[in-house]
């Protein structure tokens, strides 16, 4: 095992965070980094706690490091913004292994590079446990950033993907049991990526703000159950969800009879997925899908908003609420 020194990882950091950005005036190596800025910026934070976010036997550092940065991305994307820089706080025990800091440090420096972010500062710390506390800078694109609070009644819901593969993928590494034999693995694949190796919806999410016709934003992180609540505490409006709508990979339904889990956990409660859910101004869809053809085909419409309070799931002719169902620590 290397041994490593908090000075020796934050010249690393230094040496592969140099280069110049538009509007960076000073990054790393001073007591702050400073940013000049004509318009806004839309900031985030968001922390990984060893055991509570990721589980160190199954995750591997690289792609971990992704992850940091891919969720905190997410949060640009949910508001249609353009990620641009980022801080990042390193809290480490003294005996996690170099080989292992330095593998997180790559795919975090990957993702950061495939998105033209910076990262810009941050802070490092000995701690007894484990944790990783990014925060983002991004700038709206288009007339403004998308909100949670812009729903209306008439307006029709939207999610940019498959939902509960990354809930899925965490049941199947955390289940000792069922360490899928390397013949489902194969299968499994983008269920075990989705919870490993999520990916930012950032262009998707640029492209919703420019379209102009998008009225709420966010992105699913507690699932869809929570995070459609948010959007509709935030609007003071109901949501109706079509429960034969709801779009998942065909290998979920093999995945959740192998664990004996309710598909609809996964879907509607599981959370992580990363995908963004977002409301379409009443009678703009047919200008909405024209705007988004040669951007992002797989796009689905899964309910209506109307007046009301909370989230409500129709199955059939039964309706029930759904609203906050999602995932709590
Ligand atoms: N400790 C805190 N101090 C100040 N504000 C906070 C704190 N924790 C959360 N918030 C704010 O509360 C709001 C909701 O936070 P939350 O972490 O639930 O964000 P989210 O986007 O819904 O979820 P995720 O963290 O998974 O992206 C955000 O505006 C956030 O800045
Ligand atoms: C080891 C381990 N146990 C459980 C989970 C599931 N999990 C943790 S946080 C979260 C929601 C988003 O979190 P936040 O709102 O804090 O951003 C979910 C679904 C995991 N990823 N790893
Ligand atoms: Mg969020």
């Amino acid at each position: 095992m290397t041994a490593w020194s908090e000075r020796m990882l934050i010249e690393r950091i230094r040496e592969a965070s140099k280069g110049s950005a538009d509007g960076l005036i000073t990054s790393i190596g001073d007591d702050c980094c400073e940013i000049f800025s004509s318009g806004s910026f839309l900031i985030s934070t968001d922390s990984l706690i060893d055991s509570i976010h990721f589980n160190r036997s199954f995750h591997p550092p690289h792609l971990l490091g992704r992850k940091s940065i891919a969720v905190n991305l997410s949060d640009i994307a949910a508001m249609g913004g353009r990620p641009r820089f980022v801080l990042l706080s390193l809290s480490l025990p003294e005996n996690l292994e170099w080989e292992w800091i330095a593998a997180w440090l790559d795919g975090a420096l990957e993702i950061l590079n495939e998105y033209d972010c910076m990262l810009i500062g941050g802070d490092t710390v000995k701690s007894k446990e484990l944790g990783i506390t990014v925060t983002v800078l991004g700038e709206p694109v288009g007339d403004s950033a998308i909100y949670r609070t812009g729903a209306k009644d008439g307006d029709t819901i939207w999610v940019s993907g498959p939902l509960g593969s990354a809930g899925a993928g965490l049941a199947l590494l955390s289940c000792d049991h069922l360490q899928p034999v390397s013949a489902d693995k194969a299968v499994f694949d983008a269920l075990l990526k989705a919870h490993l190796n999520p990916v930012p919806k950032i262009a998707l999410g640029l492209a919703l703000a420019r379209s102009g016709h998008v009225s709420s934003m966010q992105d699913i992180s507690d699932g869809l159950a929570t995070d459609m609540a948010h959007i509709c505490k935030a609007s003071g409006v109901l949501a109706l969800i079509h429960a034969e709508r709801l779009p998942y990979l065909p290998e979920l339904q093999i995945a959740a009879d192998q664990l004996e889990m309710e598909i609809e956990d996964l879907i509607l409660r599981a959370g992580e997925d990363y995908q963004l859910l977002f409301t379409v101004k009443k009678g703009q869809e047919t200008l909405f899908r024209q705007s988004l053809r040669e951007t992002e085909p797989g796009i689905f419409k899964i309910g209506e908003i109307s007046s009301g309070n909370g989230v409500f799931l129709k199955k059939k002719s039964k309706i029930e609420e759904i609203s906050f169902q999602g995932y709590e620590h």
